[in-house]
């Protein structure tokens, strides 16, 4: 505080209590003679992160955002918003109100109230486009993107960038400007900036949100309230993007973002039964790892580490694939530093065929083919090879890690870290607590999956984990579907207007179909091993759908062989399109084993697919493997393409109403009484029969807590 100037500290986030004080202490320095100019600055050098999301679940309590904000602009001395680490939503919204804005360089700046369902509705729709005219705007409101300090200093939205104290040169920019004329400063005066072909420029906006948005409504509201900004006049485009907002706060996508935003944050929150936690358990420094296998999977996750700035030693068997893994590695880290515009750290990584280069790396995490006995050769050498405190890590896919563990000389070291194909792009990452991790172990590995970037989920050790134990029964019930009279491509596009990235026809195409045939057959589904006693379509007393085995057989493989559940241009072709002989063949199939084809309805899709992987999320839960519903989600919004605006499979449940979920399963169980995990869970019944209480509370109802975490 000085005779000039009158600074009060903002929280993280614009609580109840944190817009009374700025009410007050405006009024207060607007009235105050001796004060010339304000400074709104945040506390602990951040500046806002927006709105309390917590309070948008209670009644809307202390000063409103939007008069607040234009008392601030409407006041006759400057303000001016210092921005030292972010201005997100609100906060920027806020400094939108302010006369004048410094930034510091590494501050973020944006409006991602889209992410959460909502749009910037403190007057952000009205005011940033009058700034930086529509295009920009658009952009930045449907899409959510953060910004850096000098991407807004182009677009206009900052007026100075400091490498020093940002509080310090907002000082020196106040007193500067005292005294001059206000109106020119307040965003709300200013005429929009048009762009010639306004009706093209938001149908093609149009165009392309609806395509990313995948269902999500909040977008298109975004492009909508923008586009009043192009129209009106700033009071009726606030009105208008009030009436939007209204829409938006209370529907259901909402809720299910905002519950996403914190799930993701719970997620990182683990504790093991010993006690062992996220805050009570220290995680080990990782400067260098070695990866083995480069295929797919151990390339991606090389360029993760490098990218995190960790050295990575590289190893594969033989000199072909080390090559090859050493093009692709290279060329991804070089189109990644190319389009940052930074130097490829390609120094950080050395490949090699010997696994002795392992022996002074902190942690390893192989990768190699998805075979029990391969994967304990390694780990048995391994143990040989490297220090005796390096972390041994697992890219399984859903084999034991503890049976991995126990080929080592080191089971409290050892720790599956399963990562999702792209290794580099996919945010998700099961971290596999086995029985005999250590406290420091699964913290490393935790720690380490947030520095490399990706959403972290810990996990129990139980065939497929989490992800991929519910991906096989969600896969088998679209098999069944295509028996039932189904076509791969009705399946697809009713999960795909549920809102799923890709339909499960497609993503098991674009993996291969291989990956399942290989797995099968090690597990006794194919082949001569098969019990010549089982009726077709049925293994081990329950319905089993061999159409993806007869598929592997005719080298339908797909992208990778041009035919698979689709058709393609050529091997490694990513335009599918329906196969007529994919028809001829479900029709053939139907015939020999006498089943008459009905008509499916797109309900009967969606529920038997996304039901089922409730239903086994509820199974999860009471056997211990995940440590609350919101990780099972997590796993699937982050890994499996779940829309995020649908909040995951356990929040879908809750919000379609348990009793719904319940009796749809019985329903869809009676007709198919040999599909047992049509069957409701245990858990599921027992949560109707307790009245459906809210998630937070479903694990009181689990009877015996058996954690695996
Ligand atoms: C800010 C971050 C970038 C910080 O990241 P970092 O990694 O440092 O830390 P964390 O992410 O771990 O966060 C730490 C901690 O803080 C919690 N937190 C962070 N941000 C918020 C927040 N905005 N609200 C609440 N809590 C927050 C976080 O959960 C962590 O705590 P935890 O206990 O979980 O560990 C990063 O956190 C981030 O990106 N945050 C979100 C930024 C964001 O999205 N901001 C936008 C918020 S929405 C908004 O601002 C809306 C505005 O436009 C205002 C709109 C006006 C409202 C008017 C409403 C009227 C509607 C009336 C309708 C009535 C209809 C009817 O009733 O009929």
């Amino acid at each position: 505080c000085s005779d000039e100037l009158f600074i009060r500290p903002l929280s993280l986030v614009l609580s109840a209590a944190v817009r009374k004080g700025i009410t007050e202490a405006v009024a207060r320095a607007f009235k105050d003679t001796r004060v010339k100019a304000v400074v709104l600055c945040g506390e602990n050098g951040k500046f806002c992160g927006g709105a309390d999301i917590r309070e948008f679940a209670k009644a809307m309590s202390g000063p409103p955002l939007v008069p607040m904000i234009h008392a601030i602009e409407a006041g006759e001395k400057p303000v001016v918003a210092a921005i030292e680490e972010m201005a997100l939503g609100g906060g920027l919204e806020l400094a939108l109100g302010c006369h004048y804005r410094v930034a510091h360089a590494k501050a973020r700046l944006g409006l991602p109230e889209v992410t959460l369902g909502l749009l910037p509705a403190a007057g952000g729709t009205q005011r940033l486009p009058r700034l930086t005219g529509i295009p920009a705007a658009l952009d930045l409101i449907t899409t959510g993107r953060h910004i850096s300090a000098q991407e807004a200093l182009k677009l206009g939205i900052v007026d100075r960038v400091t490498e020093g104290n940002a509080v310090e040169a907002a000082v020196e920019l106040a007193l500067s400007v005292v005294g001059r004329p206000l109106a020119p400063r307040r965003l709300s005066n200013h005429a929009t900036p048009l762009p010639a072909d306004l009706d093209g420029v938001f149908e093609e906006v149009l165009v392309q949100v609806k395509r990313r948005a995948r269902g999500a409504m909040a977008p298109v509201a975004c492009a909508k309230a923008v586009r009043a900004a192009a129209e009106l006049p700033y009071s009726r485009g606030l009105e208008c993007e009030r009436e939007l907002m209204n829409t938006l706060f209370t529907s259901g996508q909402a809720r299910a973002l905002q519950y996403c935003f914190f799930a993701q944050r719970a997620a990182g929150k683990w504790s093991l039964p010993n006690g062992a936690r996220w805050d009570n358990s220290r995680p080990r420094a990782v400067h260098t790892a070695g990866v083995i296998g480069l295929g797919t999977m151990g390339r991606g996750i090389a360029v993760c580490l490098v990218k995190a700035g960790i050295s990575v030693v590289a190893v594969e068997t033989e000199e072909k694939q080390l090559d090859s893994g050493r093009r692709a590695v290279r060329g991804m880290l070089e189109r990644d530093a190319k389009r940052r515009g930074v130097t490829a750290p390609l120094h950080m990584i050395t490949f090699t065929l010997s696994m002795q280069q392992l022996r002074d790396v902190d942690l390893v995490i192989e990768a190699v083919f998805e075979d029990m006995a391969l994967k304990k050769s390694v780990f048995a050498e391994l143990s040989r090879v490297c220090r005796p405190n390096a972390l041994l890590c697992t890219n399984t896919s859903g084999l034991d890690v503890d049976e991995l563990a126990s080929v080592t000389d080191r089971p409290p070291l050892v720790v599956g870290m399963h990562f999702f194909a792209p290794a580099h792009v996919m945010k998700l990452l099961e971290v596999i607590c086995g029985p005999r991790s250590s406290p420091e172990t699964v913290a490393t590995a935790m720690t380490l999956g947030k520095r490399l970037g990706k959403v972290s989920v810990a996990v129990g050790n139980c065939p497929g984990f989490v992800g991929n134990r519910m991906l096989k029964l969600y896969l088998d019930q679209a098999h069944f579907l295509l028996e039932e009279g189904a076509s791969p491509e009705q399946v697809d596009q009713a999960l795909e207007e549920f809102g799923f990235a890709l339909g499960i026809f497609k993503v098991a195409d674009l993996s291969g179909l291989d990956i399942g045939w290989r797995v099968r057959k090690a597990a006794g589904l194919i082949g001569p091993d098969v019990d010549p006693k089982f009726p077709s379509r049925h293994r081990q007393g329950r319905r089993y759908c061999p159409l993806p085995d007869l598929l592997c057989e005719q080298g339908r493989l797909g992208q990778k062989s041009g035919r698979g559940w689709y058709l393609y241009d050529s091997a490694g072709g990513k335009e599918a399109r329906p196969d007529p002989a994919i028809s001829s063949f479900l029709q053939e199939y139907r015939l020999r084993y006498g089943i008459s084809a009905r008509r499916i309805t797109e309900q009967e899709v969606v529920e038997r697919c996304v039901f089922v992987l409730a239903n086994e999320g509820f199974r999860i839960l009471e056997d211990g493997m995940a440590a609350a519903p919101e990780d099972i989600d997590m796993v699937y919004v982050f890994g499996y393409g779940w829309p995020r605006h649908r909040g995951g499979p356990m929040f879908h449940a809750a919000q379609v109403g348990l009793a719904t979920v319940l009796q749809r399963l019985e329903f869809y169980h009676r007709q198919n009484p040999d599909i047992p995990h049509l069957q409701p869970s245990t858990l599921l019944r027992r949560l109707v029969g307790a009245r459906s209480p809210p998630m937070q509370q479903w694990k009181q109802h689990i009877r015996s807590i058996n954690s695996q975490l």
